[in-house]
């Protein structure tokens, strides 16, 4: 049976947190995930998790300024970066979330991007341990987000060997793997062990998964298959109204 968690930066992305969480309860996900929660009361974001029942997945550290991504590697940025990533494990501590993602910024070029991004990893790992909780890192895509520090899962993979940290694991979004060389099943199976957390959308539009040239009903079985017992999150941008692009949810579930 295929799990599936709504990305709740992206659908009902229009309604409070908490009503974005009954929203997909009552669609029928069984997890949730957001982006930057940080403008919700989170005493009111966990009771709506409370009362739905439904496990946050996870959360993101702050972009920074716009263009920025993230804040994690960029030289100069130490202390924003850092408070970037206690405020992420001060929230999602507090709504019971399972997992950070740091997100590494665009340092071009930069000397130092990579040690810089190591320290900050470290540190959140440091966070991640004493919450029980897991970091995530996420390469995305490089036409999408150009001079992102990582752009292919075997350049995060790298990265989460050169941390060396049980709590590190790369968040495995299919939408932009298939913009950087596709070849999904095989590239997924060969990070297994390293993937904390998969996404879906459809490519190249990042719309629902029913349409584009990824075969989402096929491929989430086959992932499965492959060992992955979580959950897929659906990080899709709905062509409208959230609720009318649900379809494909029972054509899912019935493979
Ligand atoms: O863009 C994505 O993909 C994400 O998962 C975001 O959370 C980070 O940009
Ligand atoms: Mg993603």
């Amino acid at each position: 049976m295929i799990r599936l968690s709504a990305n709740l930066g992206f659908l009902w992305a229009d309604r409070p947190l908490p009503d974005a969480i009954h929203a997909a309860k009552a669609a029928g996900f069984e997890a949730v995930e957001c982006h930057w929660p940080y403008g919700e009361d989170a005493a009111a974001v966990a009771r709506a998790l409370r009362d739905t029942g439904l496990p946050m997945l996870g959360l993101n550290t702050a972009k920074g300024r716009p263009g920025e991504f993230g804040l994690s590697a960029l030289p100069g940025r130490k202390s924003e970066a850092r408070d970037a990533i206690e405020q992420a494990f001060d929230y999602g501590a507090a709504i019971g979330a399972g997992a950070v993602h740091v997100m590494a910024g665009v340092p071009g070029k930069a000397p130092g991007a990579m040690a810089i991004f190591h320290d900050n990893l470290i540190a959140a790992c440091d966070l991640a341990a004493r919450h029980a909780m897991t970091v995530l890192i996420e390469p995305l895509n490089a036409r999408d987000v150009p001079g992102y520090l990582h752009v292919t899962v075997e350049a995060a993979a790298a990265i989460v060997r050169a941390v060396a940290r049980p709590e590190l694991k790369i968040m495995f979004d299919c939408y932009h793997q298939q913009i950087m060389g596709g070849d999904l099943l095989r590239r997924f199976e060969a990070h297994l062990g390293a993937i904390g957390h998969v996404q879906f959308a459809s490519v190249p539009w990042r719309r629902e998964p029913d349409e584009g040239e990824v075969a989402y009903d096929r491929l989430l079985p086959l992932l499965r298959e492959a060992g992955w017992t979580g959950f897929f999150g659906a990080e899709y941008k709905p062509r409208g109204e959230t609720d009318l692009g649900l379809g494909w949810i029972e054509d899912f579930r019935r493979r």
